[in-house]
C-alpha cells in the first residue's frame, strides 16, 4: 500500500484525488499545510503526494508552483477531479437554522451564488479543507450551522446532505499533480511540465513559445509566477503536450538556447477530464 501525503483529512477532495489516482491502494497521510506535505516527500516519509495546482473556477494555486520547485519535486502524474459541492449539516437542522457555514476558501469561492441566493446573511468560516469543515461540524453538534463538501465527507463524519449540487458552475473541476522526490521514468509519457526564465528583452518569451508551435508541440498551459525579490521578473510554468517524442526532445533543445534558465519539472500522462 502506498503512503501519500495530502494538505487536509480523510474525506477530502485530495483524498478522493489519491483514491482514483491510484486505485485505492493508498494509506492517505494528512498534513495541515502544503508545506508539511512536501517536507513528507523530503523526508521519505511517504511515497508520493497529491496536490492541487488549479480549479477551473478559482484558478491556479500559485504557491504551489513555488514549493515544487523549492523541494525539487518531480512531477509524476496528474489527475483531474469533476467537484460537486454540498451542504452538509446535522440531523434535525434546517436551511432556517444555518447562520454560519463552514468550508475551506476555495470551495466557499466555488458556491458563492448559492450562498449570496439561499444565505445571504450567513458567516462564512474559512478552514483548512472541506473534510475538516464536516467534522468540526459534527463533533461540535453546531445546530445553526453547515459545511460544504462532499458526499463522502458528510457519511464520513454522519452529517446529512441538505442539498447537492450547490457549486456555481457545473463543469467544475480541480486538477492535482502527483509528486515524488525521485521521478521515475515512465514510458509513454505525452505531457510535460516545464518552468523557464527568460531576458528582459523584446521578443524573449514569444521566442521559447514559438519553439513549441514550431515542433507541433501543443501548450495546455501558461502560468507567470512572481520572482519573490525581484519585482516585475518571472517565472513561466508551463504545461505542452506531443504527439511525438521527437519533437518535444528537440523542442527543449532548442528552447534551452533562448531561455535563461530551464527545469524540466516532470514528464508524465495526460490525465484526462471525465465529461459529467
Ligand atoms: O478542501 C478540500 O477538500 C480540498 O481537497 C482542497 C480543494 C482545493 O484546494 O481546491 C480541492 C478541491 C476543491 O477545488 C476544493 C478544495
Amino acid at each position: 500500500m502506498k503512503r501519500i501525503a495530502i494538505q487536509g483529512i480523510a474525506g477530502s477532495f485530495h483524498e478522493d484525488a489519491a483514491r482514483k489516482y491510484f486505485e485505492d491502494d493508498v494509506e492517505v497521510v494528512e498534513c495541515k499545510t502544503f508545506t508539511t506535505v512536501c517536507e513528507m516527500i523530503d523526508a521519505d516519509k511517504v511515497d508520493f503526494a497529491v496536490m492541487a495546482i488549479e480549479n477551473s473556477i478559482a484558478g491556479s494555486l500559485l504557491n504551489n508552483y513555488q514549493l515544487i520547485r523549492d523541494f525539487h519535486l518531480r512531477i509524476i502524474g496528474e489527475i483531474y477531479l469533476h467537484i460537486q459541492m454540498n451542504l452538509l449539516v446535522n440531523e434535525g437542522v434546517t436551511s432556517a437554522d444555518i447562520q454560519h457555514i463552514h468550508s475551506h476558501p476555495i470551495a466557499l469561492q466555488q458556491c458563492m451564488e448559492f450562498i449570496e441566493s439561499y444565505y445571504p446573511n450567513a458567516k462564512l468560516h474559512e478552514k483548512l479543507d472541506t473534510a475538516a469543515s464536516a467534522k468540526l461540524v459534527a463533533e461540535e453538534k453546531m445546530i445553526n450551522a453547515a459545511a460544504i463538501g462532499n458526499l463522502r465527507s458528510g457519511e464520513l463524519y454522519g452529517l446529512k446532505t441538505l442539498e447537492t449540487g450547490i457549486e456555481t458552475n457545473k463543469k467544475n473541476y480541480t486538477r492535482f499533480l502527483i509528486l515524488s522526490k525521485h521521478g521515475n521514468p515512465t514510458k509513454g509519457t505525452n505531457k510535460a511540465s516545464v518552468c523557464f526564465e527568460v531576458g528582459h528583452f523584446y521578443g524573449s518569451l514569444a521566442r521559447v513559445l514559438n519553439t513549441f508551435a514550431e515542433n507541433q508541440i501543443n501548450l495546455t498551459k501558461i502560468q507567470s509566477v512572481p520572482i519573490i525579490g525581484k519585482p516585475n521578473e518571472y517565472t513561466f510554468h508551463v504545461d505542452i503536450e506531443w504527439e511525438n517524442g521527437e519533437n518535444y526532445d528537440r523542442a527543449i533543445h532548442q528552447v534551452l538556447k533562448s531561455a535563461s534558465s530551464l527545469s524540466i519539472l516532470g514528464e508524465y500522462k495526460r490525465g484526462e477530464i471525465q465529461n459529467q
